[in-house]
């Protein structure tokens, strides 16, 4: 059990540049290794794994470069137990201010069988003389068994107490292939950590790959049992499925410190930051659902959690998003808003409404929302001037129909239905030399209105692709310049009802008794 006032260090090991760069289509420049780096160094990581500097000349340069400018944190480059890779790591190493070289070999009866064809034997010798060989050029060796979690325990015991004896600093315990359960992890850390000797300060450390989701599950399960060095990287990118994913398992630790008792030196408020740094460089992008740092890892949709984050975000959420490095949590008005959510936006607009208003303003939000994926605040904005624009009558335009298309012969067409000032409908129909000409010319012939369209502008005013659009219209009738406006997805309905408000005014200004008109200057709106 752990004591709840007490948390060790866990120590974090960064292996972006090494493991993460071996997954297909993540390879960096040196350049971008060495901003990713002090990247890593600013943020607390303790171990920046800078490459496998045996692998390419460009790999030696980067754990190179790494070792020369970046200062802080230790820098590791990893190496086969053989003299080439080691004397390349610790060449490469050579200018940094703290150095470890990570050699390792296979100890899974598959790995020794097939890939290395060696003997139990020779394996346990590769091993020894591996970081022997290393610890003649640095003080900081880590032997990492690769697939600990195939190999025989005893084995994996017996390797260890020879590494130890050789001078390893650092025993790595890998999930080479993702294959392990967090039980198991715990149990196989436990039973590891009671042969090492008490005084060892040989330090315990996990290196898990998520082919079954449970990375970063099983790297808290080897800290519960007593591993203090955690293998990771940043997006939890990686070989295959990609790696124990850096931020999830540091905030894991950090939220749930009361549980594991242990807890990392990194400045959380560099994560965001971090992952979108490495996002950018790889060229890749962060799923929204990704934990701690995905887009919608601290935003809400749903109406009843949007109403309790405004009484109290925890009731919601379990991290802060500033503790994260993510400025807000956001409250994303959709179909699965309320009205506690959209009266709270439309304050932080700034617009006042009263209750008729907002209830009106929400049946057409909802309506809008239904036909799109996303409402923002454009929207919002949008429908607030729609809500209060003209909407005297008497004219309503209860159907449209279109029927357009491109090339020869193409005959764009509108059907309408509108109901007039005493209650009858009228439809008719009208070509035009697009769906706009004919929609206006239906619309008018349905009227009796003759008209003359002087203007025409269509913009879009929300983000997207079922962004919506704003047509602000304004038609000569009778002489008299008059304008209408209106929002709506679809563009030709939008400019169908910037002209039905037109033909509204146009109808009450022949209605209306003399002294009511306004000065035919300011007839637009
Ligand atoms: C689980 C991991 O992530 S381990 C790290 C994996 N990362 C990489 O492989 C990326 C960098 N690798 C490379 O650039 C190349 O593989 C190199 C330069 C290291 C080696 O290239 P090559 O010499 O052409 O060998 P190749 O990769 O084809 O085969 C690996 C060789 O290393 C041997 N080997 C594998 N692991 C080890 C080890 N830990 N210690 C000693 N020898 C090993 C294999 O048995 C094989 O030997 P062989 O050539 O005598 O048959
Ligand atoms: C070299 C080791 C640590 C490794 O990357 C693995 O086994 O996955």
């Amino acid at each position: 059990m752990t004591d709840k006032n007490r948390t060790d260090p866990v120590i974090v090991f960064d292996t972006t540049l090494r493991d993460g760069e071996q997954s297909p289509g993540c390879s960096m420049t040196v350049p971008q290794k060495l901003r990713m780096a002090r990247t890593l160094a600013d943020m607390g990581v303790d171990v920046i794994e800078a490459g496998f500097a045996a692998a390419s000349q460009q790999d030696f340069d980067a754990v190179r470069e790494v070792a020369r400018a970046v200062k802080g944190a230790t820098i590791c480059s990893l190496a086969r137990c053989n003299s080439g890779d080691i004397k390349a790591a610790a060449d490469a190493l050579e200018p940094a201010e703290k150095k470890r070289v990570h050699v390792f070999i296979a100890t899974s009866p598959i790995h020794r069988e097939h890939k290395l064809k060696m003997s139990k034997a020779e394996v346990l010798a590769r091993a020894v003389e591996g970081v022997r060989l290393a610890r003649s050029h640095v003080d900081e060796v880590e032997f990492s068994a690769e697939d600990a979690i195939r190999s025989e325990p005893e084995f994996l015991a017996e390797v260890m107490a020879a590494v130890v004896a050789a001078g390893a600093t650092t025993f790595n315990v890998p999930d080479t292939v993702g294959y392990t359960t967090p039980d198991e992890m715990g149990r196989l850390i436990a039973y590891l950590r009671e042969r090492l000797p008490e005084d060892s300060g040989v330090v315990l450390s996990a290196h898990c790959h998520d082919d079954l989701g449970m990375a970063v599950a099983n790297s808290l399960a080897a800290v519960r049992a007593g591993a203090r060095q955690v293998e990771c990287t940043i997006n939890g990118i990686g070989e295959r499925a990609g790696n124990c994913a850096l931020e999830e398992v540091v905030m894991a630790l950090k939220t749930r410190s009361d549980y594991f008792g242990a807890e990392t030196g990194i400045d959380t408020r560099k994560l965001y930051p971090a992952s979108r740094q490495l996002a950018a460089i790889i060229g890749g992008f962060v799923p929204a659902n990704k934990a701690i740092v995905g887009d919608n890892a601290f935003a809400h949709e749903a109406g009843i959690h949007q109403h309790g984050m405004l009484a109290n975000r925890e009731t919601y959420e379990i991290m802060r998003p500033e503790d994260v490095g993510i400025s807000r949590s956001t409250l994303v008005l959709g179909k699965h808003s309320g009205r506690h959510a959209l009266a709270d936006r439309v304050s932080e607009l700034g617009f006042t409404l009263s209750d008729p208003e907002m209830e009106q303003l929400f049946g057409r939000f909802k309506t809008l929302a239904d036909r799109k994926r996303q409402v923002f605040d454009a929207d919002i904005e949008a429908l607030i001037a729609g809500e209060q624009r003209d909407q005297g009558g008497p004219w309503s335009l209860d159907r449209l129909h279109i029927s357009s298309g491109m090339g020869e012969g193409q005959l764009p067409t509108a059907g309408v239905a509108m109901t007039g000032p005493d209650g009858e409908t009228i439809q008719e129909a009208a070509v035009g030399d697009g769906p706009v000409d004919a929609a206006l010319k239906a619309m008018a012939r349905a009227t009796s209105t003759e008209f003359e369209l002087v203007g025409m502008r269509v913009r879009s005013v929300s983000e997207g692709e079922d962004a919506q659009g704003e047509a602000a219209l304004t038609a000569r009738i009778d002489g008299m310049p008059l304008s209408g406006r209106a929002v709506d997805t679809d563009i030709v309905a939008a400019c169908a009802q910037a002209f039905l408000d037109i033909l509204n005014r146009a109808h009450r200004r022949q209605n209306a008794p003399a002294s009511n008109l306004p000065p035919r200057v300011s007839a637009a709106i």
